[in-house]
């Protein structure tokens, strides 16, 4: 079990402590404001200790919405996560700065605990500067949110490494707390944590099949889509890495990664997460938005008697 020391505390816009926490993801549309896993978070939280939620990222297809969308999207998970989330992290990223500087405040206004930025990806930044001076204008609009990266290449085409990003970005962005990092450039993340521990910035790793490993080189949480229907067993995953049983931890993970491989043989993305989630949880989750097209139902069965087969260390 984990401990009380390893919660994830937000004073003052500061992260002071963080050690291996549970971050889940789940990123809604707006008729879809509990997560099918969402109750099961909350119980976790009394083991786990930290449960954030953040909204409008890629599941929940933020860039596909409106600004009124989003900003009554993050105003509902304000609402119904109250005594419920420790945290809400609200992504604020878009193609237009105006915008994005409009969602942030609006984030502020709302008193989310962070706001996250993704770099833009119609004209992209090529050098670090312009990365970095699109962010600073995004974060200087909430001065009192601490500020998280959206690093996500697979789908921004932006690769300026992390590492590279982060060196001296406390002095453009003062509230700079951390970075999603949605990325399997595993090399990049240890040197960003290698090179900041005094800063203590977070570090919450985005591709699930992989959690382990970003573990062990000392990321302090996650933030995916499959934890909206397999937070349980990343839970059993992260209290078997803390124990420390890396035998047990690696059967978590070995198994994740069995069915995620399944699926993205099949085609994986935003639309059958959606269908992963409807069956798991009862749930609707809705269609996606166009240009996304709904998981076929041959997608939905396979995949449904895929994780049924499944037999987990826990019995379950
Ligand atoms: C490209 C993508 O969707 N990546 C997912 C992962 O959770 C991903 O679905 C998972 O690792 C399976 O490949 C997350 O990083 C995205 C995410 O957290 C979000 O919704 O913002």
């Amino acid at each position: 079990m984990l401990v009380q020391t390893d919660v994830l505390k937000l004073i003052e816009g500061n992260i002071i402590l963080l050690n291996i926490i549970r971050i889940v993801s789940t990123f809604f549309q707006y008729n879809q404001c509990i997560g099918p896993d969402l109750n099961s978070y909350v119980v976790l939280c009394c083991v786990v200790l930290c449960c954030v939620e953040t909204v409008n990222g890629t599941t929940g297809e933020g860039l596909s919405l409106s600004i009124q969308e989003r900003k009554q999207l993050a105003e509902e998970w304000m609402c119904q996560g109250k005594d419920k989330l420790d945290h809400v992290i609200i992504h604020v990223g878009a193609l237009s700065l105006l915008e994005s500087q409009e969602l942030a405040r609006h984030a502020a206004a709302i008193g989310a605990s962070g706001i996250a930025v993704i770099a833009p990806s119609f004209f992209k930044p090529t050098k670090k500067d312009e990365l970095l001076g699109f962010l600073q204008k995004v974060a200087s609009e909430a001065p009192t949110v601490p500020f998280y990266y959206y690093h996500i290449p697979a789908l921004t085409g932006v690769k300026i490494r992390v590492e590279e990003l982060l060196d001296g970005i406390r002095e453009q962005i003062p509230t700079f707390q951390g970075v999603k990092f949605s990325d399997t450039d595993l090399l990049d993340l240890a040197q960003c944590i290698n090179k900041n521990e005094r800063e203590r910035f977070v570090f919450l790793y985005g591709v699930d099949e992989q959690l382990l490993s970003a573990l062990a080189i000392g990321a302090n949480g996650a933030v995916g889509s499959t934890y909206n229907y397999l937070g349980r067993k990343t839970n059993l995953m992260l209290q078997a890495f803390a124990k420390p049983d890396l035998a047990l931890a690696q059967k978590y993970q070995f198994l994740t990664g069995e069915f995620l491989s399944f699926v993205i043989k099949l085609g994986f993305g935003v639309a059958q997460t959606k269908a992963v989630m409807t069956f798991v949880s009862g749930i609707p989750m809705g269609p996606p938005r166009l240009p996304l097209v709904s998981a076929s139902e041959e997608f939905i069965a396979k995949a449904k008697a895929k994780l049924e087969s499944i037999v987990w260390p826990d019995g379950d």
